[in-house]
């Protein structure tokens, strides 16, 4: 569970928003929508503990691992390492055969809930573009969060690609009761795929029913 009370962060002067109150429970699937700037990854990043709030409260418990997946960016075709090796950069380095044994127990059911087992051995490079968000989502999942951020993950992949991915998640969400917490400026999949939204609005936030969220909750000014 994630509680603000009053939460409220300033860049120097500058007010990025204030008094937001919300609770996220064990197992939501939520979007943060809101126009550009409006403060979405600043939240994120207070919850991931790299940004400081400014005031209020925000109770994260401390053993509610969160995993990040990143906004999409292109991986160079000559990209060194295979789809496998790029998820175990996460793992942290062991001597201990026997811990090495369960890292690749780890690592083996990692890349079969991420349906990349059969792939695992091609390099990431010439990996597709939604073979790569799906290597990205498998290295968020190593460390067996329990809340799942994806910020705009699926930004730049065609609609086809978009709906796989968040497919999957789908299924995280539902078999394993992972929260997910989706930044995201897409109508089509805030509709189709979260439980609530937060939308952020004129500096603070507000709960709105996902039936309610129209197209121009991601394009009005802050
Ligand atoms: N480290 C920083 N120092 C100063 N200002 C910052 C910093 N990080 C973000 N900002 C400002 O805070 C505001 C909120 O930015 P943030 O990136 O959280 O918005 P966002 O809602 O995620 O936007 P987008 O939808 O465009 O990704 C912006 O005005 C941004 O310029």
């Amino acid at each position: 569970m994630i509680r603000a009370i009053n939460l409220t962060k300033r860049f120097g002067k500058q007010l990025v928003f204030e008094n937001l109150n919300f609770k996220i429970n064990d197992g939501d699937f939520l979007s943060l929508i809101g126009p550009n700037g409006s403060g979405k990854t600043t939240l994120v990043k207070i919850l991931m503990g790299l940004e400081k709030k400014s005031s209020g409260t925000l109770i994260v418990n401390q053993r509610q691992v969160i995993g990040y997946v990143p906004q999409f960016r292109n991986i160079d075709l000559d990209f060194p390492l295979s789809i496998e090796q790029f998820v175990k950069l996460n793992l942290k380095f062991t001597l201990s055969p026997n811990q090495r044994r369960q890292d690749n127990e780890l690592i083996k059911n990692i890349l079969e809930r991420t349906k990349l087992t059969k792939i695992k051995d091609r390099p990431l490079g010439l990996a597709s573009g939604g073979e790569k968000q799906k290597a990205y989502l498998a290295q968020a999942l190593l460390n067996d969060p329990k809340v799942l951020i994806l910020d705009e993950s699926t930004a730049s992949l065609d609609v086809e690609v978009k709906m796989q991915l968040m497919d999957l998640v789908q299924e995280l969400n539902q078999k394993y009761n992972l929260t997910v917490i989706f930044i995201t400026h897409d109508y089509e999949l805030t509709k189709k795929y979260t439980k609530r939204a937060l939308f952020f609005k004129n500096k603070t936030i507000e709960e709105v029913n996902v039936s309610d969220v129209s197209e121009d909750m991601f394009e009005m000014g802050g």
